[in-house]
């Protein structure tokens, strides 16, 4: 995973359509029924047949027992799940035993000390997701948040491992955040929405444009 851009929350075949044009690498898709950007069985099935061989499909779930994975398996054929919930790292290993696909870990960081949550799930999952923690509100969700943390907290972390770097980004910072933390990969959400759950297509185009910029700034 190098260099990588990924959108995540896409529930319209024509805002899906607009990523794919504008070369996102990996498009996601939250099964998580509070979110505004949550996508049925159904519409995931679509929406997974229309990225096929353009984009990377990624399930997005939360805590998901063994038959919610199942389902999502099944219905969206995902090339990759990305586990957003309080999964522990033996529940990481199981999954990954169980669907015999890649895994994302989603880790939410606040502080230094977060990071030493990382180790553990780091033979579990191939990929890290570092986000901010969700804000400390009733109902507030897992992910999806529009929050950054510090990106100076990942000063020093080691550059092997494959982290996507996520919380708070957008067509602005997108590219400072790349420069400060050499991520393998950038994750967005709500910093290309016009509002809840409403992907914009001028804002996707936006966002990886700074983003392919900046990675080959790095690259250089
Ligand atoms: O996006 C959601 O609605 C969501 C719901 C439940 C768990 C996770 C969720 N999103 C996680 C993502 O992958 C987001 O892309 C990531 O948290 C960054 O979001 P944002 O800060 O809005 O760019």
């Amino acid at each position: 995973m190098d260099n990588l851009i990924k959108i995540c929350g896409l529930s319209t075949p024509e805002t899906l359509a607009a990523a794919l044009d504008a070369g996102a690498d990996m498009v996601g898709f939250v099964r998580f029924p509070k979110s505004p950007r949550h996508v049925t069985l159904d519409l995931g099935h679509r929406l997974s047949l229309q990225a096929k061989g353009r984009a990377m499909r990624v399930v997005l779930l939360v805590d998901p027992g063994d038959e919610d994975i199942a389902q999502a398996i099944e219905a969206i054929n995902p090339d990759l799940i990305q586990l957003h919930g309080s999964e522990s790292p033996e529940r990481v290993a199981e999954i990954r035993a169980m669907i015999r696909r890649p895994v994302m870990k989603a880790l939410g960081i606040a502080e230094k000390s977060d990071l030493k949550t990382l180790a553990p799930y780091a033979g579990q999952a191939e990929h890290i997701l570092l986000d901010a923690k969700p804000p400390r509100m009733a109902n507030a969700l897992p992910g999806g948040n529009g929050v950054s943390f510090d990106w100076r907290l990942l000063n020093g972390l080691d550059p092997a491992l494959s982290i996507m770097l996520s919380g708070g980004l957008n067509p602005d910072n997108v590219a400072e955040a790349i420069r400060l933390t050499k991520p393998k990969a950038v994750d967005v959400s709500s910093g290309v929405e016009s509002g809840p759950g409403l992907k914009d297509p001028a804002r996707i185009e936006a966002f990886i444009k700074a983003a392919r910029t900046a990675f080959a700034a790095q690259n250089h």
